[in-house]
């Protein structure tokens, strides 16, 4: 893995020693929106999405794509699990361009880029440029900047929410999300104990909310939940042994882990999961973690087994 300074690609692996041992997310660089005040129209066959099914960011995008039937308005592109010395990359090549390697996407948008070269990417084949590297965003542009060519008004940021999910969305965010990254990235002893600390006193919170509600912000299944899943899905069969978050798993947690099932079950969801490229990216990918490469056979629990939450009231 690595990134492009002034369009070079450069290989190397994320300085955590400057930062005192620490992981730290690089922002960003493509940040437009979609549909009025932009100038990119909504327009179906014009955006093309690039995501790696390994990770958690590109999948809320994936799932976000399907949950407002954007499926035939917008292609997707999907990465090799394997993250190597050039970065992600496609085999067989990327088919709009024939690419081989995901960074000439990102110069074939922007020539000098300079940044970290992420999935998920939303692609204007018009102007061939990124719209958009952020998933969050991206999510919220799904939600609601095609609803004229979907008819597809569901709405997972709806107004009266909003507050509550942003403020479930941060803790979410920093705690588990990049949380599990924290955890398994860091390279010093203290860091990586208060960053698995961290992490489990999140889950705990997460436990008892959903406890009592069938959703993270209520009644109303929203962003925030999906948000949560695409961590929660690859928590037991990479997270617990990869990045060393195994103080508990998923399963081990009654409200959790019968509220990751009924998200799996959720319709369509199930098929936005690829559990061989999830463990083959991690345990391949992050050689200085597994410098064996070796990808452990168990994938966590059946996930579709009941999952008991239907006596939790939900808004219809
Ligand atoms: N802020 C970005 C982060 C995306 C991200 O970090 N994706 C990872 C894959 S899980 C990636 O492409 N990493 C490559 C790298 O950091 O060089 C988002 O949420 O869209």
């Amino acid at each position: 893995m690595g990134r492009l300074v002034e369009g070079q690609w450069h290989d190397e692996w994320y300085d955590t020693e400057s930062n005192g041992g620490a992981f730290k997310r690089e922002d960003a660089g493509f940040r437009e929106g979609v549909g009025e005040g932009s100038r990119y129209p909504a327009e179906s066959g014009r955006y093309h999405l690039y995501v790696s099914l390994a990770c958690p960011w590109a999948h809320r995008t994936l799932i976000m794509r399907k949950l407002k039937g954007l499926e035939p308005h917008i292609g997707v592109t999907v990465t090799h699990p394997h993250m190597l010395e050039q970065g992600w990359h496609y085999e067989p090549a990327e088919p709009l361009y024939g690419l081989q390697y995901h960074h000439q996407l990102y110069t074939r948008a922007k020539a000098d880029y300079t940044g970290r070269v992420t999935v998920p990417v939303l692609w204007d084949k018009v102007t061939e440029s990124i719209v958009n590297n952020e998933s969050a965003e991206i999510l919220r542009l799904f939600n609601s900047a095609f609803n004229g060519l979907t008819g597809n008004h569901d709405d997972y940021y709806p107004e009266s929410l909003r507050e509550e999910v942003d403020r479930i969305n941060e803790r979410v965010y920093h705690d588990i999300n990049n949380g599990v990254y924290k955890t398994g990235f860091a390279t010093r002893q203290s860091v990586y104990e208060q960053a698995c600390e961290t992490l489990f006193a999140a889950l705990d919170w997460v436990e008892e909310r959903l406890t009592t509600q069938r959703y993270l912000a209520g009644e109303h299944i929203t962003e925030a939940d999906w948000r949560l899943f695409t961590t929660l899905v690859r928590f037991d069969p990479v997270y617990h042994g990869h990045f060393k978050c195994n103080v508990r798993r998923i399963q081990d947690y009654p409200a959790l882990s019968g509220y990751l099932r009924e998200l799996y079950q959720w319709p369509g969801i199930a098929e936005t999961v690829n559990f061989e490229h999830i463990k083959q990216h991690y345990y391949y990918s992050h050689d200085t973690i597994n410098p064996t490469r070796i990808v452990p056979l168990g994938t966590g629990q059946d996930l579709n087994l009941p999952h008991e939450r239907a006596h939790l009231p939900v808004l219809k």
